[in-house]
C-alpha cells in the first residue's frame, strides 16, 4: 500500500468518524480532524459542570467510595426503575447501531474496490437504504434515551430537593445558628443536581462507554487478533495513569470548590448587606476582597488545566501511537493479503471507539465520585437529628393532660421554673442561670434589663426555638414540651424588634399570620380577616393610600416600607393569629411620633384579654405594665409593679431608671 493511499484512508476515517461521533454522541465527545488523533472528553474539560460549593468553615471530610454511599446514591433512582430500564434498552439499541457502523463502512470500502459500474451502483443503493433504516432506528433510540434520562434526572432532582427543603425547614433553630444560608442554598441547588446526574446521565454515559468498549474490543479481536493485541498494549499504562489522574483531580477539585465557596460567601454576604457596604463606602474594598478570592480560584484552575492538558496530551499521544502501530502492522498484513483495506478501516474506527469509550469509563468514575461527595453533605442534613420534636397537628390531638386543647388553656399563668440555658453554639456562656419567673395570665408583663441580659432569649424559649439545659416552662400546669408544637406556636403572636417581611405583597405578608394548621378558611373570609387585622393594627390607613393597596409588593425583607409601616404590617400579621399570648419586642429604633403613636394605640387595643410579654425599653411602656420583671445576671433580680420597684431603696430597677438605661420617650403620654 502506498503512503498516499494510507493518508487518504486516514483522512476518510477521520472525517467519517467525526460525522459519526457528532451524530450519535456529539453531546459527549469531540474529535478534531484538523489536529492529531486525540481523544478529548468535552465533559471533563467543560467549565460549566454544576459546582459543589462547600461550607468553607467546615473542613471537607475525605470522600471514600463505600458501598453504603453508592447504595444510598443508587437508591435515589429506585422510583424511576421503569424509565431507567427503558433508557438502558434504548441505549443498547443506539450503541448497537453505533458499533455496527465501522463494520458496515469497512464492507462499503471493500465493495468500492471489488465491484464496478452497474453492480456497484446497485449494491451501493441497497446498502444506502439499509443504512438509512439503521441510522433512523439509531436516531429514534438516541432521542428516546436522551429524553428519558434528562427527564428522569429532573424528576430525581425534584424529589431530593423536596425532601431536603422539607427536612431543612423542620430543623430546630440551633441548626440554622450553625449553618450558613449560602451553604444550605448550595446544597439545595447544586449538590442535588450533581447527585442526580451521577445516577442518571452518568450511568447512561458509563454504560454506553462500557458496552461500546467491550463490543469494540470484541470486534477488534474478531477482525484481527494480532492487530488487536498491538492496539491494546497502551491501554494498561493509560488506565493506571487515568486512575492516578482521577485521584489528583478529586483532591484538586475539592480545593477549587472550597475556594469558590469562599468567593461565593463574600458575594452573598455583601449583596444581602448592600446598604451597610454602601453607607460605609466600602465598595472598592469589597471588590478587591472578591477579586482576591476569585483569583485564588483561578490559580487552582491553572494547576487543574495543566494537569488536564498533560493527561489529554499523553492520552492523545498514546492514541496516535496506537493508530501508527495499527497502520504499520495493518499495512504489513495488507501487503501479505491477510487483511483487506475495509478490515483495516473498520479496525481503526473500532480502535477509536474503544479509546473514546475507555476515556468515558474514567470520566464515569470521576462523576460517580463527585456524586458521592455531594451526596454525603446532603445525607448529613437529611439524617441530622436536630429536627424539631413533637410536630403534631392539632387535628390529631384534641386534649392534653385530660383537658381540651383550647386557647383558654393558654391564658393561664406562664411559669419559667428554674431555667438554665446557654445557646448550643456557645455552650460556655450561661445566659439564664436557674431563672424562675411567673407571668400572670391575661395581664401585661414588662421584662427589662440591660442589653444582652437575656430578654429575647426568654421569648425564644417560650416559642421552643431552643430547649433549656435544665428547668421547665409551664402554661398553667402543663409543660410546654407536652403541647403539640404547632398548636403552642399558633397561640403565640410575636412582633420582633425589627420585623422581617417576605418579598411578596402586603396582603400575603399579613395573611401569613393565619394559623392554617388550626383551621382552613375560604379565601374571601381570609380577606376580610386580613383587612380587619390591618384596621386593628392601624395599618389600613397607609395601605389604602398606596396605588396598589394590599397588592403592593414590599421588597426584599420589606425594605420598600418605612420602619413604622413594617411594624404595623407585622402587628397585623400577629393579630390575625388571634393569639392568647403576645410577645412584643419593643423597637429601640426611633419611629417618628405619628408612627409611634399609631403602633402604641394599636398595641393597647390588642393587649386586652391576652397574656402579654413586652420586652420593654421605654419607660412609658413599663409604667403601663401590670408587672415588671428585671433580668440581671441570668436571673430575675426584681419583680413587682412600677411603684413597688421604684420604692426599693438602691434597687436595680430604680438604678436603671436613674441612669437612663431605660429611655423615656413619653410619646403616648
Ligand atoms: N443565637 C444565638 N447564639 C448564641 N448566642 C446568642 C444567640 N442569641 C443571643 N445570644 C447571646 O445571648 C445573650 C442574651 O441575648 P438576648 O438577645 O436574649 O439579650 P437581650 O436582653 O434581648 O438584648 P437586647 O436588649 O440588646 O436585645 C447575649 O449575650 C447574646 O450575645
Amino acid at each position: 500500500m502506498t503512503f498516499h493511499r494510507l493518508t487518504l484512508l486516514s483522512s476518510f476515517i477521520a472525517r467519517s468518524s467525526n460525522f459519526l461521533i457528532h451524530s450519535h454522541q456529539g453531546r459527549l465527545f469531540k474529535f478534531n480532524p484538523n489536529r492529531q488523533f486525540s481523544l478529548t472528553s468535552i465533559r471533563s474539560q467543560r467549565g460549566d459542570r454544576p459546582t459543589i460549593l462547600r461550607n468553607n468553615a467546615e473542613k471537607t471530610p475525605k470522600v471514600k467510595l463505600t458501598l453504603t454511599d453508592l447504595g444510598k446514591l443508587f437508591r435515589l433512582a429506585q422510583h424511576e426503575k421503569s424509565r431507567i430500564c427503558g433508557a438502558i434498552i434504548l441505549l443498547l439499541i443506539s450503541s448497537g447501531v453505533t458499533m455496527s457502523v465501522p463494520y458496515i463502512l469497512g464492507r462499503i470500502i471493500d465493495m468500492l474496490q471489488t465491484y464496478k459500474h452497474d453492480e456497484l451502483r446497485r449494491r451501493l443503493k441497497q446498502t444506502t437504504f439499509f443504512l438509512i433504516g439503521v441510522f433512523g432506528i439509531g436516531a429514534i433510540a438516541n432521542f428516546g434515551r436522551v429524553y428519558l434520562i434528562l427527564t428522569t434526572s429532573q424528576r430525581i432532582i425534584k424529589r431530593i430537593r423536596e425532601q431536603l427543603f422539607n427536612s431543612i425547614l423542620r430543623k430546630e433553630i440551633a441548626f440554622f445558628d450553625k449553618k450558613k444560608t449560602g451553604e444550605l442554598v448550595n446544597r439545595l441547588s447544586s449538590d442535588t443536581e450533581v447527585m442526580s446526574n451521577a445516577v442518571t446521565q452518568n450511568i447512561s454515559d458509563g454504560l454506553r462507554a462500557l458496552t461500546q468498549s467491550v463490543a469494540g474490543v470484541g470486534l477488534m479481536l474478531y477482525i484481527s487478533p494480532q492487530l488487536a493485541l498491538v492496539g491494546l498494549t497502551t491501554v494498561p499504562p493509560v488506565a493506571v495513569g487515568a486512575i492516578l489522574f482521577g485521584r489528583f483531580i478529586k483532591q484538586l477539585s475539592r480545593k477549587v470548590q472550597d475556594a469558590l465557596a469562599k468567593a461565593t460567601d463574600v458575594a452573598e454576604e455583601r449583596f444581602s448587606n448592600i446598604r451597610t457596604v454602601k453607607s460605609f463606602s466600602k465598595e472598592e474594598q469589597e471588590i478587591q476582597l472578591y477579586n482576591q478570592r476569585i483569583s485564588n480560584v483561578l490559580q487552582l484552575k491553572y494547576t487543574e488545566s495543566l494537569a488536564y492538558g498533560l493527561f489529554y496530551g499523553m492520552t492523545g499521544l498514546c492514541g496516535n501511537i496506537i493508530v501508527l502501530s495499527v497502520f504499520y502492522f495493518g499495512g504489513v498484513s495488507m501487503s501479505q493479503e491477510s487483511l483487506t483495506i475495509g478490515d483495516l478501516s473498520s479496525f481503526l474506527l473500532y480502535a477509536f471507539y474503544v479509546g473514546v469509550s475507555i476515556s468515558g469509563i474514567f470520566s464515569f468514575h470521576l462523576e460517580l465520585m463527585k456524586g458521592v461527595g455531594a451526596s454525603q453533605a446532603v445525607w448529613s442534613i437529611l439524617n441530622d437529628e436536630h429536627n424539631e420534636k413533637m410536630i403534631l397537628s392539632s387535628q390529631s390531638q384534641r386534649t392534653i393532660h385530660g383537658a381540651p386543647l383550647t386557647s383558654a388553656l393558654m391564658l393561664h399563668d406562664i411559669t419559667f421554673d428554674s431555667i438554665s440555658f446557654c445557646y448550643p453554639t456557645r455552650p460556655d456562656a450561661l445566659v439564664l442561670d436557674n431563672l424562675t419567673l411567673r407571668v400572670p395570665g391575661g395581664r401585661v408583663l414588662a421584662i427589662c434589663g440591660s442589653s444582652g441580659s437575656g430578654k429575647s432569649t426568654l421569648a425564644q424559649l417560650l416559642l421552643r426555638f431552643y430547649e433549656p439545659q435544665s428547668g421547665q416552662i409551664r402554661i398553667g400546669n402543663i409543660p410546654i414540651n407536652d403541647m403539640p408544637l404547632h398548636w403552642l406556636r399558633s397561640n403565640i403572636g410575636t412582633v420582633p424588634q425589627e420585623p422581617i417581611l417576605f418579598s411578596s405583597s402586603i396582603y400575603d405578608n399579613i395573611a401569613y399570620g393565619y394559623p392554617t394548621v388550626v383551621e382552613h378558611v375560604p379565601e374571601n373570609v381570609l380577606k376580610n380577616k386580613v383587612i380587619q387585622a390591618a384596621n386593628t393594627a392601624n395599618a389600613s390607613g397607609f395601605v389604602e393610600q398606596l396605588p396598589e393597596k394590599y397588592d403592593t409588593k414590599v421588597g426584599e425583607r420589606g425594605t420598600m416600607l418605612s420602619g413604622g409601616q413594617k411594624q404595623r404590617v407585622a402587628l397585623s400579621r400577629a393579630i390575625l393569629r388571634d393569639p392568647s399570648i403576645l410577645v412584643l419586642d419593643e423597637a429601640t429604633s426611633a419611629l417618628d411620633a405619628q408612627s409611634e403613636y399609631l403602633v402604641q394605640e394599636a398595641l393597647e387595643k390588642i393587649m386586652v384579654n391576652r397574656t402579654v410579654i413586652i420586652i420593654a425599653h421605654r419607660l412609658s411602656t413599663i409604667i403601663k405594665a401590670d408587672q415588671i420583671a428585671l433580668l440581671d445576671k441570668g436571673r430575675i433580680g426584681e419583680q413587682g409593679t412600677y411603684a413597688e420597684l421604684m420604692n426599693i431603696e438602691n434597687g436595680l430597677f430604680r438604678n436603671l431608671v436613674a441612669t437612663q438605661t431605660i429611655v423615656d420617650t413619653d410619646v403616648v403620654e
